[in-house]
This record gives structure tokens, sequence and C-alpha cells, in this order.
């Protein structure tokens, strides 16, 4: 395990009280200055031996390492050519970020969008390293996530829900937890997609146009963390950027990623993203894949970049993307004794190992502590041992054709626990909500009435049977190349539940029994027709969990655990109230900037219905206290472009407050750090913006101290001018609370 005592990330830690465990062996905070390789190998070292067998290599199985092998040419999605002589195998490439696609026996976790809404990076490691884990089991060599692109801000942008959230601290923590969690297993760790790829309808052809500003602040700043991180490799999206695709993308490839984030490892396209031979090579592009387009055709390396080299494409130029490549293998200590590859995605994923080891404890954790309490009147949850329950709707049991029955999960049949698309898996298992209730139910000897289709007729028969109904409602999205109705390119076309959801708690409400609403979704919904409904006592929002789905559910519905999962994002009243929308006219200017999710809402003075970072739990939580303290003496103002290092480096300020739960139970609270920069000149800043959480457990009348330590990157903004990190400086307001929107403890900084 490696040294967590180093950087002062705007990190926090518990002083008092009983601990939380980090990684099982520590409270103390995450450090992410200087991150050590964990196979004890610098990148210089990486770099070295990469000379040593680049200079063993003919012109052609140079480009043999760039090109993949073609669609369905090899057992992975991705493969490479191997090069015996200096013992480098071809190269598996396998999605995902939930799980191993297309191969069996091996786990589905709980979505990026789950596991951002843990708010625990103890766990988004834990998540990373048994992905990591499983992906080494089977001999992948590069495990096609995490996802930093989408971002998120288009609430109905179909693959959302394979990356965190909107906002880019969060997510940007979310990716380093996941990919330190990768890479120390041993498989090559892909952030993408990079850059812009906000919405899945006419991604292959929209130019995204974001500003200097927007693109460090939001897009970009994830992408940066992953960096920091050590990722091996990122993966360049289907979109143009500013007019140029994004895989040949000069400033975005050469300059953003390569030149000011220092990036080591190596640019992959997206599959069949490249267009050009030339141009991608001399832009910054080092591999191509799937190596051909989803036909055979379209094989713009190989032979092709070869009969280029030397003369329009520099053979130096060719050397550095196979040095990238062999680098980032060596790095991950990929040439000693790494699995043989036994991905067999074309025959059905059969064959293989079965790694899931006791992964199903990280997916239940996960799955457990994303889940968010939205409401919950009369304390009717937890459960209290009820004679009867009622649970209706399809949502409730696992699709009937199999919980595999679709591919890439293209349908939405039965519980949701994951999007659709290449970022799926293949469960080995789905544990249903209505198993889990029933299984859990029998000790209270509560009599079990179902309804297990979205029928309204038949779901408010079920509730006049029961004490309590808990309806099962759910909302889909995916990859565009998949169909599913009523998406017809992967975004959703509303943010109303499907099948008639809203119907359906209506019709069951007309029982009069008391109501619970589960929702599975891939993001927000419009909640404001259920909420109408005077017998709705409660709403838990179920997320995306993955094969532990219903075991997760039925800890917290009879509060073995207090919820404590918080929103990833804003849940609005209207639609409108979000303010942006998916580009149908294959331009999208990003005119909303920095102001997306909460910072939109914040600005335009719009009371959402569920604020980002907004969760109950089953007790309550006091702030007090809030102090400032640190070296205040340290220098700011760095001469010159910033190296990554200056930016992750600490101001010295750190700032504290004490969280106590007030309430009867024991639970878990999300303290969550919101900075409030002052107008410099003609800047202006959102009115708040996360720099700060930390997941706590606290007994009953249990009181603890957190503290975060601020960063340069955090009180920093993109100055165009000097075209570099300008520190803030003035009045800058802190808050540390439970929500976006709560007051907390809050006081004024001087900077
Ligand atoms: O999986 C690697 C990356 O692939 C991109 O998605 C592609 C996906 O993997 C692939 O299965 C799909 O293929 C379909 C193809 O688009 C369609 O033309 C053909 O008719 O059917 C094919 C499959 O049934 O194409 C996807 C791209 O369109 C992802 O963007 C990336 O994130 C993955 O890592």
């Amino acid at each position: 395990m490696r040294s967590l005592t180093l950087y002062s990330l705007l990190s926090a830690t518990v002083v008092s009280g009983s601990t939380v465990t980090r990684r099982d062996t520590s409270d103390t905070a995450r450090d992410y200055s200087n991150l050590p390789n964990p196979k004890g190998i610098s990148w210089t070292q990486a770099y070295a031996r990469a000379n040593a067998s680049l200079a063993l290599l003919s012109k052609d199985e140079k480009t043999g390492i760039v090109t993949g092998t073609g669609w369905q040419k090899g057992t992975c999605v991705g493969n490479t050519r191997a090069i015996p002589k200096i013992k480098y195998p071809s190269l598996c490439l396998q999605d995902g970020p939930v799980g191993i696609r297309y191969q069996k026996q091996v786990s589905v976790f709980p979505a990026g969008v789950h596991a951002a809404s843990t708010w625990d990076v103890n766990l988004m490691y834990k998540r990373g390293y048994a992905l990591g884990e499983e992906a080494r089991g089977v001999g992948v060599h590069v495990q096609l996530g995490p996802v930093a692109g989408p971002l998120g801000k288009i609430p109905h942008g179909g693959r959302n829900w394979e990356g965190f959230s909107p906002d880019p601290y969060l997510t940007g923590i979310a990716m380093m937890e996941t990919i330190m969690g990768m890479q120390e297993a041993g498989v090559q760790a892909n952030a993408k997609h990079y850059i812009g790829n906000e919405q899945e309808v006419s991604r292959t052809t929209v130019t995204s146009n974001i500003d200097d500003r927007t693109m460090h602040e939001l897009y970009l700043w994830p992408f940066a963390d992953a960096v920091q991180a050590n990722v091996a490799s990122v993966m360049c999206s289907y979109n143009k950027l500013n007019g140029t695709w994004a895989c040949e993308n000069e400033k975005v490839l050469k300059g953003l990623l390569k030149s000011e984030l220092e990036f080591k490892g190596y640019v992959m396209s997206d599959w069949d993203a490249q267009h050009t031979t030339v141009e991608s090579a001399n832009t910054g592009l080092d591999m191509t894949m799937p190596g051909s387009d989803f036909n055979g055709g379209n094989v713009y390396w190989g032979k092709t970049l070869a009969s280029s080299v030397p003369g329009r494409v520099a053979e130096s130029r060719l050397d550095d993307m196979v040095r990238r490549v062999l680098a980032s293998w060596y790095y991950l200590g990929q040439d000693q004794g790494y699995p043989t590859t036994t991905v067999n995605s074309w025959k059905g994923g059969t064959g293989g190992p079965n790694v899931q080891k006791d992964h199903k404890d990280v997916a239940r954790a996960v799955a457990r502590d994303g889940i968010v309490l939205l409401k919950n009147d009369d304390n009717i949850l937890p459960l209290k041992s009820p004679k009867s329950l009622a649970i209706i709707g399809q949502d409730a049991i696992v699709n009937p054709k199999g919980a595999n029955a679709c591919a890439d999960r293209g349908c939405d049949d039965g519980t949701l626990a994951m999007g659709y698309g290449s970022g799926t898996a293949e469960y080995p298992y789905l544990s249903a909500p209505l198993d889990a209730i029933k299984l859990r139910s029998t000790k209270d000897g509560t009599k079990i009435i179902t309804s297990t289709t979205d029928s309204t007729s038949s779901g408010a028969s079920a509730a006049k049977q029961a004490d309590i109904a808990i309806v099962f409602i759910n909302s889909n999205a995916g990859e565009q190349y998949v169909k599913v109705d009523p998406n017809p390119e992967g975004d959703r076309i509303n943010l109303d539940p499907w099948h008639n959801g809203n119907d359906l708690v209506s019709a069951v409400a007309k029982a009069g029994k008391p109501i619970i609403v589960v929702v599975h979704s891939v993001g927000p919904i419009l909640l404001e027709k259920i909420l109408a409904l005077s017998n709705v006592k409660a709403i838990v929002w179920a997320g995306l969990p993955g094969q532990e789905s219903g075991n997760s559910l039925a800890d917290i519905l009879y509060g073995d655990t207090a919820p404590n999962g918080k929103l990833p994002y804003t849940i609005a009243k209207t639609e409108a109230d979000y303010g942006v929308q998916a580009s149908q006219n294959k331009v999208d200017n990003f005119k909303e900037g920095i102001y997306i999710d909460y910072r939109h809402f914040d600005k335009a003075k719009i009371e959402p219905r569920y604020e980002f970072g907004f969760g109950l739990s089953y007790t309550t939580f006091d702030y007090a206290n809030l102090t400032l303290s640190g070296d205040k003496n340290v220098k700011r103002d760095i001469q010159g472009p910033k190296p990554q290092s200056t930016l992750y480096a600490s101001t010295g300020h750190r700032i504290s407050a004490t969280i106590t739960n007030s309430g009867k139970v024991a639970g878990a609270e999300v303290p969550q750090l919101y900075l409030s920069f002052p107008t410099i000149g003609a800047v202006d800043f959102p009115p708040q913006q996360l720099r700060g959480f930390q997941k706590i457990f606290l007994k009953p009348g249990e009181s603890k101290k957190v503290t975060f330590t601020l960063r340069n990157k955090d009180v920093s903004y993109w100055d165009i001018r000097s075209q570099d990190w300008s520190p803030v400086k003035g009045q800058v307001g802190v808050k540390i609370a439970g929500s976006s929107r709560l007051t907390g403890a809050s006081r004024i900084l001087n900077l």
C-alpha cells in the first residue's frame, strides 16, 4: 500500500473520535501530490526500458504496436500485434467501467455515477482495485475506463452514468481513486472520452466549441487529475473540438494533454474515431482502435502509416508513439508474469477463470452507501416490522428473460442496475429487490403481496391489500449505437420515469396506503408529479447499483445501515431549469460556460427540488466551529507557467469544522467544503464551488473534527490572458455543510 503522508490534497482528516477506515489501514488524509508507482518503477525507468526495446524494432513492428488488428480480429474488443523478440504480447484492450465486458464469471460493480454518490474515497478506490484485479485475472492489459467525458453537463446525456458527476472536483477525485485502484492491481487504466463528448445524439458529427477557461476549469480538470494519478492511457472521443476532430486536434492532444498536463502515457482513438492517417499521427494520436471500421475498412494506420514514414510523418513521431505505449506497459510491470489473455468476447465470454473473489462485498458496500434518501416523512423508514408490504413494478424483479437477455443491456425490462452500451458487463447474478426484501421480511413475518408488471390496476390492487406499498420505477439511457425505445440515440428524450412510472405511482396512491418510491436511474428524473401525492412518504434514490442491487437496498430499507449517499447532481423541478440540452444542429457552443448543474442553479437563483450534495439519513448532524488555520505566508505568486506539481501543492491554509451526530442512531455523513470567490476584475465565479468532502461515521452523540487543506489548484482560476492558473485573492466565503444548499458552518477566509 502506498504512502498516504505526502501531498496536501484539499483533504479531510478525522482528528478526534473514532476512526473511519481508509483502505482499511489509516484514517489520515489522502495525499495525491506525488504518487509513487506501486510496481516500484518510475516513468523514467519505464522509458529507459521502452527505449531499449524500441531500438530493436523494425518499422513494420512499430506500426503493429500502434495499430489495432481490426474489429473482431482478436479475442478482446481491441487487440494489437505481438512482438515476440521483445516479449511483448498482443495487447488486450477491453471495456469497461463497471466490469469486464463480454466475459463470464466476472463481477458487475455499481456504475460510476453510483460510486460518486457514495462520496467515499475509500470505496471508490476499492471498487477500482477490484475492477483492476478482475481485468488482470483474465489477462486484460488495458481496461477501458474510468469515464470523465461526458462530465454530464446535459442531464439527458446517454453515457453520463458511466462517469461520475457534473462537478469536476468530485469527478476528479473519483477518477484518481479509481485509476489508483485499477493500476495498483496491475491493469493499465484508460481515462475516456477526451474531450467534450457531452451528448450521444450526433456524437460523431457535433463540434463542441469550448472556451479556454471553461475547458480548464470544467472539462479538463478531471483529466488533469487522471494524469496526476499516472493514468497509462487516454481515449480521444468521437466529436470535434472547436471544429477539429478530437483524435487529430493538436491543441487538445499535444497542447493540453501532453505538454500542459505532462501526460506520459499514450492516446488511443475511440473505436473508429480516427479520420486520417497523417494528421492524426502528427497531432498526437498514439494508437488507433480497433484498427479498422466496423466493417473491416478504413485502415488508416498499419501499412498506410508505414508508407508515410519517413516523409509526411517523421520517424521520431512513430518512435514517440511506440515509446509511450511500451513505457506504459513497463510502468505497470506487465512485462513480468502477466496472466495470459483468456477474454473470449465473440464466443460468449467462456473459458476464462472465475475472477470474482470476494468482490461482491465491495460491490454491495458501494451499492448500499451510494443510495440516497430524498424524503422520509413520518420516519416511515426504516421499516418497522410491517404486517404486510406490497412490492409493485417491473423494476422490482430481474428481467424474466434473464438479466443478460439483451445484448449490451439494450432494453429496459426488469430492474435497472446499469445503463446500456459498451460500458456494460455480463451479470454473474443480479440480486432483485423483490427477492432481497422477501428474504429480509421473513424475520418479521411480513406478508408480501406482489405486482411485478407496470400495470396500474394490478399495482393499485396489490396496494389495497397491504399496510405499505413500495413502488419501483426507473429511467434508462446509454450509448448511441444501441436503440432502446423511447431513446432514439442513447440520450434521454425527457427526464420522466419510463413505462409511465408517474401513472403507476398515481394509481397506487389511490389505494390510500403510505407509499415508498424506489428509483433506479441513470441520472436525475423529475419527481414533481410523485411529490404531489400526499401519501408518498419516502423516496429512495437507488441509482445504478450493479449486481448487488436488492441486497444493498434491503440494507437501507430495514435500517441495517443508515442511508449515507448524497446526490452527485441536481434534481430540478422542471427540465428547463437545467438550462442546457443536446445540440441537434451539429454545433454546441457551450454557451453556459462554467455554469452547469448547481453552479447554474445558484447563479440563476433557481430553487432545485433536491440540490447537489443532498441526502437524508436516519439520524441528524450538526455543523459548528468552522476554524481557519495554517501557514498563511506560503508564497502563492509563482512567476511563469505553473507545473502540475505546483498546482497540486498546499497553500498552507486549513479549514476545520466539528460535526456532531445529534440523532439516535449511528450513521455516516459527508461534510462538503464549498468556496465562494470574489469577482476579480471582469472575471466572475460561480456562487460556490465544491473543493473538498469526506465521509465520516458517527455514533449517536459523537462529534468529530474534519479538516480540509487547500491546494493551489483549489483557489486558482484559469487566466485567459496569462494562459495560466492565477491565484484567487480577496475575501473568500468558506462553508462546510451537508449539501450545497445547507448553511452548515461558514466564515470568510482572506486570501
Ligand atoms: O468497446 C470499445 C470502445 O467502443 C466504443 O463503442 C463501440 C462498441 O464497443 C461497439 O460494440 C459498437 O459496435 C457496433 C457498431 O457501432 C455498429 O455500427 C454495428 O452495427 O454494431 C456494432 C456492435 O453491435 O460500436 C461502438 C461505437 O459506435 C465506445 O465508445 C468506447 O467507450 C469503448 O471503450
